[in-house]
């Protein structure tokens, strides 16, 4: 059996909603398990509609939020274990790209403070001038260089220009898994594949992992290795990329397929139900059940059961699409 880097483990997270007094809870993230070997790298997508649980989990992975059930196992070391935990190794090894680069950064600093500052404070480089030259290689990886970006604030960036910056920030201590939280949700639409296309380039490069997160079908379909889609908090596909787009097994899978497949453009707006949202995180059958074009009765009494095929690939459903040919 292989190492494995990270192991999500039937990992849910609760969040009481509707005020203080209020016993409501929704379950942003249900029961979730998958996990990324230790030995190749890879970028895993998960994608899903505004409000599935993909920033929780983020979140969770990130150590920003606990897990209210099961667990996240980090080079071996669950959450839990509070006496092992290394908060100096931990961010070496596991870095944030947020969404808006403008908003990683302060306004009032120079954007090289930074990359020095990480370089230097997390003891990656000794001095000021070997922290030069792995600022300057760094940023030379994503196609900028120390030349370029010296002295300069980030309004003297673009938002393409910028992400790259705070690219190459996380990448100088040298991770081993990079969380991108729709890092090209907030950059120009002829950005967006160049900023993608660099994890490609990456992670052979510095052998880092990325978890790419996105709305974005499109950019999702030509990085990516695996994919693993949300559906209110639930894990309801996961597996190669390649057999996922060409093959959906699951209904809500198929639907987005069908919804957007070009370059830059965001799904379908008539796929979000926000006035629904609520009761559907709180449906006990097949949370997809009230969407889906194939359910039966099956589907609206209970939940279906994690289907695991012998190559990894799982599908939450009753019906998969594709079970008679033996996915
Ligand atoms: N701190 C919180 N308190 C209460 N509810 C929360 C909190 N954080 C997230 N939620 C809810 O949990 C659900 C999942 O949210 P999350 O941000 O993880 O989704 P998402 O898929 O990342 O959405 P988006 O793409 O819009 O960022 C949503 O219904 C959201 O309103």
């Amino acid at each position: 059996m292989s190492e494995k880097l990270l192991e999500i483990k039937k990992a849910s997270k609760f969040f009481r909603i509707g005020g203080m007094l209020s016993k409501k809870k929704l379950t942003a993230v249900d029961d979730v398990s998958f996990d990324i070997d230790a030995g190749k790298p890879v970028i895993l997508s998960i994608v899903g509609e505004s409000g599935c649980g993909k920033s929780t989990l983020c979140k969770m992975i990130l150590r920003l939020h606990d897990p209210d059930q099961g667990d996240i196992v980090l080079n071996g070391r669950s959450y839990k274990d509070h006496k092992g935990y290394d908060p100096f190794r931990f961010r070496l090894d596991v870095q944030p790209i947020f969404q808006n680069p403008y908003e990683a950064f302060s306004m009032r600093k120079t954007v090289d403070t930074y990359l020095f500052n990480t370089a230097l404070r997390l003891k990656i480089a000794k001095s000021y001038k070997e922290a030069e030259k792995l600022v300057d290689e760094t940023l030379k990886s994503v196609g900028m260089s120390f030349e370029v970006i010296k002295g300069k604030y980030p309004a003297q960036f673009s938002g393409g220009e910028l992400q790259r910056v705070s690219i190459a920030r996380a990448l100088i201590t040298r991770p081993k898994l990079i969380i991108a939280d729709e890092p090209v949700a907030a950059i120009d639409a002829s950005m967006k594949m160049n900023i993608v296309n660099l994890f490609k380039e990456l992670k052979d490069k510095y052998n880092v992992s990325f978890i790419y997160v996105t709305h974005d079908l499109s950019t999702a379909y030509y990085v990516s290795d695996y994919i693993a889609t949300l559906y209110r908090g639930c894990l309801i596909e996961y597996g190669q990329a390649k057999e996922i787009m060409d093959d959906p097994s699951h209904p809500y899978t198929e639907l987005l397929m069908n919804a957007v497949p070009r370059v830059g453009e965001k799904w379908n707006q008539e796929l979000v139900m926000p006035d629904t949202e609520d009761k559907e995180y709180a449906i006990t059958y097949c949370k997809f059940a009230p969407r889906c074009p194939y359910a039966t009765e099956e589907c609206r009494k209970s939940r279906p059961e994690m289907k695991v095929a012998v190559n990894g690939r799982k599908v939450l459903c009753f019906h998969p699409l594709n079970e008679k040919e033996g996915s």
